[in-house]
């Protein structure tokens, strides 16, 4: 039950946006962006920089963000460093109220981009004492809520707080999913020439690369740009595209993305259709929700972590040869390596819980990383993982 005395803790002058969790506990702060309210899980993510990048990662939906780094919004926002056009957290939290941008590549202002497309901000809290929060209770419930004349009936937002299901066995992935097949050209994002294309990028032409068709489970639009930059030819297709649509496609290799939700609710499309593209040896290349989507199908199981992994330097050690890759990641879900089945092998591990980061099928050409090895934001030391994706689709007889 709510502490009525958490729950009624005066409201200081000037706040204009609070959190409610779902035990009862409030705080309160100056709200940015959007008015209105939102429900999600509140997650923490320590990455210093990206936040564009972060809010518009698509699996992040209902998720409200609680950035560890205290300056957000200082470099402004532009129109190439968006990873999804209209999906991504629901919210955010930030320490530092946020300044004029100052950037050479900023177009705009992040409390007003973010009201554009609909999300919260808070300014003005501990992000660090809501991090240890999270870090000692797990991942909680929240309701954030915005409204300049600083008017909230917190009881009312409690109980939405509470009735809302959570992220454990919520399928979002169809949600955020392209609705229509896309043909994908953009190379990656460099300074001076922007995005390339297809025919700048010294690969040849288009039609002579292998074909990859990757499924849209909530993308980040970065990993488009990379396999295209590795050398493939994309075709993105909906999360519920059936194994015939792919098939007629004429895959030399599927990609499975990213996404948001619980890999286990989306049992019901994306996995059988995974278990006939490894039936039919297809190569398969998997990220994040993609990466535990593969392992489903391949008859492990996945559960939700305690408090998740969300940052640019997490440290993953590769088994193969015990190299470790600074990596990406944003994930609330796992892989469980204890239920690996015969001929699912591990390949990399979290070197800070020895979590599953990576799968390989045994005796194909199939395997799965739990990080994001496209950055954006972050390191790219895992670049190789495209390369040796789209590198060994040319053999395929
Ligand atoms: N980035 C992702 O694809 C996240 C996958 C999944 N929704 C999780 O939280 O674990």
């Amino acid at each position: 039950m709510a502490d009525p005395a958490v729950l009624h803790a005066p409201q200081p002058d000037g706040a204009t946006a609070v959190l409610v969790f779902a035990d009862g506990q409030v705080a309160w702060g100056r709200g940015f962006g959007a008015v209105g309210e939102a429900i999600g899980e509140m997650c923490f993510n320590t990455a210093m920089t990206g936040y564009q990048e972060v809010m518009t990662d698509p699996s992040y939906a209902a998720q409200i963000v609680c950035f560890t780094f205290p300056h957000i919004g200082n470099v402004g926002v532009n129109d190439e460093d968006t990873e999804s056009v209209d999906a991504g957290a629901v919210g955010c939290v930030v320490r530092e109220d946020v300044t004029d941008p100052s950037n050479f590549r900023s177009m705009g202002d992040f409390p007003r981009w973010l009201a554009d497309r609909g999300r919260i901000g808070i300014a003005g809290l501990d992000t660090r004492a809501l991090t240890r929060r999270i870090r000692r209770l797990g991942a909680p419930n929240v309701a954030i809520a915005h409204d300049p004349d600083g008017r909230f009936d917190l009881a009312a937002m409690l109980g939405r707080v509470r009735a809302w299901q959570g992220l454990e066995g919520l399928d979002l992935a169809k949600g955020v999913s392209r609705q229509i097949s896309e043909s994908w050209a953009g190379d990656v994002w460099q300074l001076g020439s922007g995005f390339g294309t297809t025919d700048t990028d010294g690969q040849g032409s288009a039609a002579a690369r292998p074909h990859v068709v990757a499924m849209d489970f909530g993308s980040k639009n970065n990993i488009f740009r990379t396999l295209v930059k590795a050398g493939a030819r994309v075709t993105v297709v909906p999360a519920e595209a059936t194994l015939d649509t792919i098939m007629a496609l004429k895959p030399d290799g599927v990609f499975l993305s990213n996404g948001p939700g619980d890999p286990a609710a989306t049992g019901a499309y994306a996995v059988p259709v995974i278990r006939g593209l490894l039936d039919r040896d297809v190569p398969i290349f998997g990220i994040c929700l993609g990466h535990q989507m593969l392992g489903l199908a391949a008859g492990a199981r996945t559960a939700k972590m305690f408090q998740g992994h969300r940052g640019a330097n997490h440290p993953v050690q590769r088994l193969s040869d015990g190299t470790v890759e600074i990596t990406s990641m944003n994930h609330g879900f796992a892989i469980d390596g204890d239920t690996l089945p015969a001929g699912v092998e591990q390949t990399h591990v979290s070197l800070f819980d020895g979590t599953n980061c990576g799968i390989e099928i045994t005796g194909k050409k199939a395997f799965g990383v739990q990080y994001h090895p496209e950055a954006s934001p972050g390191p790219q030391d895992s670049f190789y993982l495209f390369e040796r994706f789209v590198g060994g689709l040319g053999d395929r007889s």
